[in-house]
């Protein structure tokens, strides 16, 4: 029988004035950018998450702690590819993924399939493997009075052959 494993991640960032938006790996136009130690792109953050936690390896700020600044401004791409390594090493490859990212604006519709090939490209899948929605939060609480962005994913690990 095929060894499956789910697991599940969320992360939330700030929004301010002076830094870029980057979501999926892309910079997208707009005059709020998300907030963190590293470029604070929450979905790929909670993809990561929901990884580690599918092989109950502990959470991002384990193995990228906000208190090292090796990881100012990193990449998170270069964090997933990091990631994709330690469950590959451990005989695991991700089947599918599905997330939501939950923001009142920008309209992020356009922009998802570039963040999907992105994410399969490290990830080295199918985009038809990497599900990525977009909500707003009906103006409801800090998402929406726009203070941060927030994204949940679920991620299902496949045993390799
Ligand atoms: N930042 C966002 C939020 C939503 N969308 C798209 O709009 C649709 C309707 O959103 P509601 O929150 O009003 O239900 C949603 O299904 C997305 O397709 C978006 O592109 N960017
Ligand atoms: C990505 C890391 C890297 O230091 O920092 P942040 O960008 O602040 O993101 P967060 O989700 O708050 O914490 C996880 C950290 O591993």
């Amino acid at each position: 029988m095929t060894k499956i494993r789910i697991g599940n991640g969320y992360d939330i960032h700030q929004l301010v004035s002076d830094r870029a938006l980057i979501l999926g790996g892309i910079k997208i136009p707009h005059e709020l950018g998300l907030l963190g130690h590293s470029d604070a792109d929450v979905l790929t953050h909670a993809i990561m998450d929901a990884m580690l936690g599918a092989l109950s390896l502990g959470d991002i700020g384990h193995y990228f702690p906000p208190s090292d600044p090796q990881w100012a401004g990193a990449n998170s791409l270069v964090l997933l590819n990091q990631v994709h390594q330690l469950i590959r090493d451990r005989g695991w490859q991700v089947g599918n993924i599905d997330s939501v990212v939950v923001a009142e604006r920008p309209k992020l519709k356009p922009h998802i399939n570039n963040m999907r090939d992105k994410i399969a490209a490290v990830l080295e899948l199918e985009p038809n493997q990497i599900g990525i929605k977009a909500t707003t939060n009906e103006k409801l609480g800090p998402v929406g009075r726009e203070e941060g962005i927030c994204a949940y994913a679920v991620v299902l690990l496949v045993a390799s052959e």
